[in-house]
């Protein structure tokens, strides 16, 4: 078999292109949306600790405005590349549509190892990301986030540099900051509890009991560890937690009684890895895959789940948390197999979408309680699902296309209005 494509540009075009040949769309559709349509590299130089000065590459790609301003996170790793850019934006457009929140898509990233830096050499590279961007930044234009090892102390930071180099108080240019200063309740954990949303409500449609599913999810971050939770709290059993560790690599702790939500939090926040968890055993990420479980939710990064590992995989249902983590061609050994699979843009689409009820709140200077949050989010991805499920009913096709079909039409209707094509 040819080697399996890895580019996340190209995967996202593929998923784009299938939506739009279903679609029956005039080609300049494809034409307009296979590429982002601004990107900018800037780079980046840093007074370390030490007085040297060293020098990081920062992105931001802006994929399409036509709904509205551009949004998405930004991204600190030290595999971050233009096309992983690229594509991280080219899903923020068609995310943005799943809930109908007037934005576009964007996405930015630094390549970096954060973990490498001392605190004030990463508050000055996050200064330094906005000292090069501001320009192409603001409430109506561009709007970042929080996304993998970034939180709301560096969006403090951002908007804060922002501010000074504009003169304006716009505290709504980016979302996920701190409660304290700008940040809507129910942001940290939006995008977790809204993944369990759609565990949920996928379960329910494909016969799985929740009070009685074991569930596996890869990653223990912002967006996994919030599923542990919320999954929990559904009354599922949680059986093992896949991670990553330095000087271990990737591993996953085990246990077929059920891993307690708070329990492994207090036991990160104090060892900042699971990789000795007592009340587990450690097993391979291979085993990991092959777990007898009802529900896999792949959390951590693209590309996780290639053909070999959807081969692997047991799992009746797998709900996409992260960004592209399943292969194009891992999706269709998954299809083969009769998986039903919830796409990343539907899945993780509660973190975006409280991102903008934090926009409108500062837009408004006017905050909502969590519990006013929490119940617009769920409800938007309710719907959301039902929408979507009805056209996978309709069509025929699986979750991935219908969603697709769904936001690609909605992007191409408003670009014809607007006279793009
Ligand atoms: N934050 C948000 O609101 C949103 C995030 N997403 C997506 O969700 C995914 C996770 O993001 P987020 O939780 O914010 O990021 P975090 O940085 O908070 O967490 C990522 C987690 O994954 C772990 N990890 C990294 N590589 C691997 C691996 N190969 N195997 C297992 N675990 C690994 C990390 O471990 P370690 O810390 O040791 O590196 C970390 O615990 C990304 O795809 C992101 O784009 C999507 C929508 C919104
Ligand atoms: O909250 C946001 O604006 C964007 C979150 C994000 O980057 C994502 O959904 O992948």
């Amino acid at each position: 078999m040819a080697k399996e494509n890895l580019n996340p540009l190209e995967s996202a075009q593929k998923q784009v292109k299938i939506a739009c040949d279903a679609l029956g769309l005039d080609p300049s559709v494809y034409e307009i949306l296979k590429e982002p349509q601004r990107v900018i590299e800037v780079s980046i130089p840093v007074k370390m600790d030490d007085g040297s000065v060293k020098v990081f590459k920062g992105y931001r790609s802006v994929h399409n405005d036509a709904i509205g301003p551009a949004k998405g996170g930004v991204r600190f790793h030290p595999g971050v590349n233009l096309d992983e850019v690229k594509a991280l934006s080219v899903w923020m457009t068609f995310k943005c549509c799943v809930t109908g929140i007037p934005y576009g898509g964007g996405k930015g990233g630094i390549t970096v190892d954060p973990s490498t830096l001392s605190k004030g050499e990463l508050e000055r590279l996050s200064r330094g990301y906005i000292q090069g961007l501001y320009k192409y930044l603001g409430e109506k234009i561009d709007i970042p986030a929080p996304d993998v090892n970034t939180n709301g102390q560096i969006m403090a930071w951002m908007v804060d540099e922002y501010n000074k180099l504009t003169g304006h108080a716009a505290v709504g240019v980016i979302t996920g900051k701190p409660v304290e200063w700008g940040g809507s309740k129910g942001r940290n954990e939006a995008t977790g509890f809204g993944v369990a949303v759609i565990v949920r409500e996928a379960a329910a449609k494909v016969g799985i009991d929740m009070k009685k599913a074991s569930v596996a999810v890869q990653g223990f971050g912002n967006v996994g560890s919030f599923t542990v939770k919320n999954i929990q709290g559904q009354g599922a059993k949680i059986v093992a937690v896949g991670e990553w560790a330095k000087d271990v690599g990737t591993y996953a702790i085990y246990n077929e009684e059920g891993l307690d939500y708070e329990d492994m939090a207090a036991y990160m926040s104090v060892h900042r890895n699971l990789v000795d968890y007592p009340k587990a055993k450690r097993i391979s990420l291979d085993e990991f895959w092959a777990l007898n479980v009802d529900i896999m939710v792949p959390a951590a990064l693209e590309n996780a789940v290639t053909v070999e590992v959807a081969e692997k995989i047991n799992a009746k249902l797998v709900c996409e948390a992260a960004n592209g983590p399943i292969t194009p061609d891992a999706d269709e050994v998954l299809e083969r197999k009769g998986i039903t699979v919830t796409p990343d843009i539907l899945t993780n689409s509660g973190g975006v979408t409280v991102s903008y009820f934090e926009w409108v709140q500062n837009l408004y200077g006017y905050y909502w309680e969590e519990d006013e949050v929490v119940q617009k989010q769920e409800i938007a991805m309710v719907n959301a699902f039902n929408d979507i499920w009805k056209i996978k009913e309709e069509y025929n096709v699986t979750m991935r296309k219908a969603t697709y079909m769904h936001s690609v039409k909605k992007v191409a209707d408003v670009m014809k209005l607007r006279g793009w094509y």
